[in-house]
């Protein structure tokens, strides 16, 4: 009994890491950095588990968790809680490089910009899945995903690698099992559920840097 409850402990579940997403969101509609960065630790555990070959995109979200976790437990950790604060503080005290890289290469607010490009690609990415037929590939819905949104961003050898990765996704059967949420219905209903309070922390984080002309950030 014991045992059996300490595996079921183990077990990953995206249900969990979505709904770590779903705490992101105060009353006022701002957005918690803790379970924003939560979410991205558990989706980076998420793909993990589907090997190796994505180690050097996971590596790069783990350090921009790190620096977002250390400006959170720094000594101005207070100005860090939401996505607002953070960038009212920086801002407010010339702690971003609006223009070119110079004296705060690794602001909050950039490191942010780099995971919220992401996000958008995972909720395309999401979208597709959930209205997905059996035979659908997972990599051609990553790889479109990842043209209309986060490969914009990204200089050509990036954009290369990232496509060989895509290449050697697991195909939806494999993928469905890895989520641990059930049978294909029930993903459905999962990421019907998951997929819109996605896209609205995005519009909400979207809309903040838009206000404040931060979506060039270099
Ligand atoms: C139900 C399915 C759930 C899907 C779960 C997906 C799990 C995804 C987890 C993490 C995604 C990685 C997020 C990557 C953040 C990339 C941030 C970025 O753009 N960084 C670049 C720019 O940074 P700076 O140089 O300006 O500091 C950096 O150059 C990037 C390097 C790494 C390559 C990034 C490729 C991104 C591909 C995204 C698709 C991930 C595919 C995973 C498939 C499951």
């Amino acid at each position: 009994m014991a045992g059996s409850a300490v595996i079921e402990e183990q077990k990953f579940s995206l249900q969990e890491v979505l709904d770590t997403f779903k705490l992101c969101l105060s009353e006022n509609q701002d957005v918690y950095v803790e379970h924003y960065v939560a979410g991205w630790r558990g989706l980076v555990k998420f793909m993990n588990s589907l090997g190796n070959v994505f180690t050097f995109i996971s590596k790069d979200a783990v350090n921009k968790i790190q620096i977002l976790v250390n400006f959170l437990n720094g000594e101005n950790g207070s100005h860090y809680v939401t996505i607002q604060s953070m960038v009212k503080y920086e801002l407010d005290n010339q702690l971003v490089d609006l223009d070119k890289r110079g004296s705060h290469p690794e602001s909050g607010s950039r490191t942010l910009l780099r995971l919220h490009r992401a996000l958008r690609w995972l909720e395309l990415f999401l979208e597709r899945l959930r209205t997905s037929t059996e035979d659908s590939k997972t990599s051609v819905m990553c790889a479109d995903a990842y043209n209309e949104s986060l490969s914009q961003h990204h200089p050509w050898v990036i954009r290369k690698a990232a496509g060989m990765a895509f290449c050697v996704l697991p195909g939806r059967p494999t993928f469905f099992e890895v989520m641990n949420v059930g049978g294909a219905e029930k993903v459905v209903d999962m990421l019907g559920d998951a997929v819109p309070m996605i896209s609205k922390v995005y519009q909400i984080t979207e809309d903040l840097y838009s206000q404040n002309n931060l979506l060039e950030l270099p």
